[in-house]
């Protein structure tokens, strides 16, 4: 059986990023920036006062006291029509073009203005360039400002509209349907009959893929019937990726691998090597165009196997089709307590918080949650995220650093 590690690779080397698109600045908040952006202009594009106050020759000032006349006044957003003369000042708002002549920007704070003439109060020296910011200071005409790879923060995006890219190319945000499979689940605003329960895979699934920015498409249940089961993947793979949960073990009607090789789906492995989780199957869908084949998960149904499913698997590849580059999604973590582990699958253990990172940069310390297994969503709930335990038999002991998959 692959080991959580070879199925990982598998997983990513099967993933491609997605073919560039257009987005508005809004939508593109969170991607992966697909082209070159240059600077249109200098920034900022003439020299700009950085106060409210007057607009000065700071060499008329230097000497303490001495009165300038008052030449008129600067908004932001207008040009003064004429150069500042010596022994003049203008007023001059924030973010104004500073008038030819002038070199320093008086706080009105530092000044009184009487008479139609403005004295510093109290005197003090002005030096060229004080509190006005040069043209071009942030960049110039031309400079390469983001580049392709570039993950669009806020910041950049507020870059991105500084520049005039109210559009820009950028890979795409995966599109995403979960199909809940099972005869056995009922919706949950239902009350399930006997031997039934809810689907409550589908909600925490999407949940996830929520908080990672994505808008799921979340299918119906789909009955553990092959007509049915047929229809509702066919729907699924329009997508790029499709998380089925459920029907993929070793049961009679556990009928997912099959249906799916049926659509042209092609096996990458089927089974890990861990806990919970071991019947995850995945797949890779026929091309769609210009769009790479759909990335299938076969998650297990029991609800902690799909969640450690999508936390150790899907989201790495979601992060490859969006151009990402590679990040391990887990973390070191001390353990609060010991603990033992044997068998040779990697045990993923439901684990909460249990004191921050130390000023020392030590990791932060994790407790393991008792839990009564992969059904058990009670302690998923109650978790932060996994330890991750790898394969052997052995105690772990309190502070002891093991790897942690936080819930996210
Ligand atoms: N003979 C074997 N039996 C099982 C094996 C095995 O290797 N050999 N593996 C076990 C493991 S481990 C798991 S995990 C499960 C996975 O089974 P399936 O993926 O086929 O899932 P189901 O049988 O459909 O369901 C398992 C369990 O989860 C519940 N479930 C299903 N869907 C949902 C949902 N949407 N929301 C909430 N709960 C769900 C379902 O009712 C079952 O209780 O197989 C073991 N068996
Ligand atoms: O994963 Mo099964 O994943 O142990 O219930």
């Amino acid at each position: 059986m692959l080991s959580v590690e070879e199925a990982l690779a598998l997983v990513l080397e099967t993933a491609t990023p997605l073919p560039p698109a257009t987005a508005g600045l809004a939508e593109a908040a969170g991607l992966v920036l697909a082209e070159d952006v240059p600077a249109d202009a200098d920034q900022p594009p003439f020299d700009k006062a950085l106060m409210d106050g007057y607009a000065v020759r700071a060499s008329d000032v230097v000497e303490a006291g001495r009165p300038l006349r008052l030449a008129g006044t600067i908004h932001a957003g207008e040009v003064a029509a004429g150069a500042l003369g010596p022994g003049e000042a203008a007023a001059i708002m924030t973010g104004a073009p500073m008038p030819a002549g002038a070199d320093a920007v008086v706080m009105v704070e530092h000044s009184e203005e009487r008479d139609g003439a403005v004295r510093l109060r109290p005197p003090r020296a002005v030096a060229p360039g004080q509190n006005v910011l040069g043209r071009g200071r942030v960049y110039r005409l031309g400079d390469r400002l983001l580049a392709a790879g570039d993950l669009l923060t806020p910041p950049r995006i507020g870059l991105l509209a500084a520049v005039g890219h109210a559009k820009v190319r950028v890979v795409p945000r995966p599109t995403l349907a979960i199909v809940p499979t099972g005869d056995e689940l009922v919706e949950p605003d239902q009350v399930p009959g006997p031997g039934r329960i809810r689907n409550s895979n589908a909600a925490m699934l999407a949940a996830v893929a929520i908080g990672r920015g994505l808008a799921p498409r979340v299918g119906p249940i789909a009955a553990d019937e092959p007509a049915v089961l047929a229809q509702a993947l066919a729907e699924g793979l329009e997508s790029d990726v499709l998380l089925v949960t459920g029907g993929v073990s070793a049961g009679r009607k556990d009928l997912v691998p099959a249906a799916l090789e049926s659509r042209g789906v092609r096996q990458v492995f089927h089974k890990v090597a861990m806990k919970p989780g071991k019947p995850l199957w995945f797949g890779s869908g026929p091309g769609r165009g210009d769009r790479p084949g759909t990335l299938v998960f076969g998650l297990p149904g029991n609800p902690l196997s799909g969640l450690v499913g999508f936390l150790r698997f899907v989201g790495p590849a979601l992060g490859r089709l969006a151009g990402r580059p590679e990040a391990d999604e887990t973390v070191p973590a001390r353990l609060a307590a010991d603990c033992t582990q044997h068998g040779d699958l990697t045990h993923f253990r439901p684990a909460a918080l249990a004191s921050p990172p130390g000023e020392a940069g030590e990791p932060a310390a994790i407790e393991l949650l008792d839990s009564v297994g992969s059904a058990d969503v009670l302690a998923a709930a109650r978790a932060d995220g996994f330890a991750v335990l790898p394969p052997g038999d052995r105690v772990f002991r309190r502070g002891e650093i093991v790897r942690f998959l936080p819930l996210r």
